[in-house]
């Protein structure tokens, strides 16, 4: 699968680990910074990713920063984004199944190595359930099409 990886300096030492961890597992990473701790802002590096996954260009999406908001509100700006802040395998289930979740937003500050690759596992394996959870799914995208 084509993954589009991005994170501040907060997100930086897991998005490292997930993005060798992805390539060893078979998948495309497309990484988009950032590219050590220095400081800099999340959008920046949250907004091409998002973008990415928006376009097609990859198919899921997983950002970090320290709490795993800030981009997860970066995100879900960009029509076509559905994000979740995934905090255990279970949320991570659940955003697949019922929301068709395409980009998944971790904390680098709270999550270890090994949850973070259970979590990521889990929200590139689960399939989306459709039924009357696409229809609510597509309530959310008419919201971002004017009348
Ligand atoms: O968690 C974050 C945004 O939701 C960021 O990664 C930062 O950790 C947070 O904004 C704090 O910023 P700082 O410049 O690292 O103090």
């Amino acid at each position: 699968m084509k993954i589009a990886i991005a994170s501040d300096h907060a997100g930086f030492e897991l998005k490292s680990h997930l993005a060798t961890a992805l390539a060893a597992a078979g998948h495309e990473v497309v990484d988009l910074g950032t590219d050590g701790t220095a400081s800099v802002d999340y959008p920046r590096f949250a907004e091409p990713a998002a973008e990415l996954v928006a376009d097609g260009g990859a198919e899921r999406g997983v950002l970090v920063c320290g709490s795993g908001n800030g981009v997860a509100i970066v995100a879900n700006k960009v029509h076509g984004v559905r994000a979740v802040n995934a905090h255990d395998v279970e949320e991570a289930e659940m955003s697949r199944r019922h929301n068709d979740a395409n980009v998944v937003t971790l904390s680098g500050a709270r999550l270890s190595g090994d949850e973070a690759d259970a979590i990521v596992a889990t929200f590139l394996s689960t399939d989306f359930d459709g039924g009357r959870h696409a229809r609510r799914v597509d309530q959310i995208t008419a919201m971002e099409t004017p009348a």
